[in-house]
């Protein structure tokens, strides 16, 4: 089973992998798929969506994609990191510059999903839905590349 071209949710998610390499990241400008090594006992560290908010757009949620082979199996082990249900998620006071706007709304991780559910219908992202002032790197949302 591979897996398209996503972000992930949370604020963290940790992978490990066996050792047939499959991870791929989107390394920007120009756009490349980087194969992620999958060395035994490593655990990859891919940023989400909650914590590119939490960080008012300092640090981006990484796309990433699984491509699987006929030859080999590939088992990855992903453990996602997030804030408890109930807890509202907003960009850090500390992570707005002086006299700029939070740039995404607050959110709990359910609503989240339930945004995140709605961008993949209309082909929109997440954040991009959450959005409501630009962020302070103002190179624009990434835009998810074509699988
Ligand atoms: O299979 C992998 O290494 C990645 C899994 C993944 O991206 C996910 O479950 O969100
Ligand atoms: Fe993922």
């Amino acid at each position: 089973m591979g897996l398209a071209v996503h972000t992930d949710s949370g604020f963290f998610t940790f992978i490990t992998q066996s050792p047939v390499p499959g991870l791929q990241l989107l390394r920007r400008g120009p756009d490349r798929w980087v194969t992620v090594p999958a060395p035994p006992g490593a655990f990859v560290v891919v940023l989400g969506d909650l914590f590119q908010l939490l960080t008012n757009g300092r640090f981006r949620s990484a796309f990433h994609r699984a491509v699987v082979n006929r030859e080999r199996d590939r088992i990855s082990v992903p453990y996602f990191l997030g804030p408890p249900a109930d807890m509202e998620v907003a960009p850090l006071a500390s992570a707005v510059q002086l006299g700029r706007k939070a740039a995404f709304r607050a959110v709990t991780w359910p609503e989240y999903m339930g945004v995140r559910g709605k961008a993949l219908r209309t082909d929109a992202s997440a954040l991009a839905l959450l959005q409501v002032a630009e962020e302070e790197e103002d190179d624009g949302m990434p835009v998810p590349p074509k699988n």
